[in-house]
């Protein structure tokens, strides 16, 4: 496993986010790995709030993507994690099945939502089995997200589908993660609007 090192350092207040490229050839070098600098590039613009990553870049073996995913749920504590590629029908493709393996619950809306933004952009979107689950500790918990492996998939699911004036017309994942971030006891995420609009239910007045 390939651990991208990191030169900053974590504040206390940082929020965890574990993005995890899952791709042969980029982990062999075919390739150079755009999955990781895709998802930070648009985690920097889309979040406010301060936030600390943890990188990971391995091939698509089922017991590397389950390892990786205990880690940085144990070990890093990661509120969110995100990973790419690995999701489709080759039979190397198991991100979703390890993903559900560590798991405790399944949140069948985030694929769901995907796969009808994905519907914009490309024909074989169905080909994606791209899952999202909550995995349940004691004193904390999880949100992991499975994104396609094109690197392009990764801005258009997060943020969503946009008219030519720029309005979203589809609404991205990512504008209910802060919210689902919240019910499960994570820290506050704050959105930059611009980019996405992040949506919690507007308190009770009475
Ligand atoms: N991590 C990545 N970095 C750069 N490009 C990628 C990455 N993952 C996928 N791609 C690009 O998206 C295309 C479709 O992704 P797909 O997951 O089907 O690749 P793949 O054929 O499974 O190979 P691999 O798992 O080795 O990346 C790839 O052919 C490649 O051009
Ligand atoms: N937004 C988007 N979604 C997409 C694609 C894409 O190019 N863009 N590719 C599709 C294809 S061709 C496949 S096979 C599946 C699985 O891709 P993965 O194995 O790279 O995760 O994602 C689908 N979803």
């Amino acid at each position: 496993m390939t651990k991208v090192r990191k030169l900053m350092k974590k504040n206390p207040e940082d929020i965890s986010i574990g993005l995890v490229s899952v791709s042969d050839r980029a982990y062999e070098g075919s390739y150079p790995d755009l999955g990781i600098p895709a998802l930070e590039a648009w985690l920097t613009s889309a979040i406010k709030s301060r936030i600390w990553l943890e990188k990971r870049l391995i091939p698509d073996e089922y017991e590397q993507v389950e390892k990786t995913l205990h880690e940085l749920v144990d070990e890093d504590r990661c509120s969110l994690i995100l990973t790419t590629g690995g999701t489709g029908p080759a039979r190397r493709d198991r991100t979703p099945d390890a993903t559900l393996a560590v798991g405790t619950r399944e949140m069948p809306g985030f694929g769901e939502q995907m796969r009808q933004i994905s519907l914009h952009f490309v024909p074989t979107a169905i080909l994606s089995r791209q899952v999202a689950v909550i995995c349940e500790r004691p004193e904390h918990a999880s949100l992991i997200l499975n994104l396609p492996g094109q690197p392009a998939a990764i801005r258009q699911t997060l943020e969503g589908v946009r008219d030519k004036d720029g309005n979203i017309i589809v609404p991205g994942i990512f504008t209910a993660v802060p919210y689902c971030i919240d019910l499960i006891g994570g820290p506050y995420i704050e959105t930059n609007e611009a980019v996405c609009q992040a949506w919690r239910p507007k308190k009770d007045a009475s």
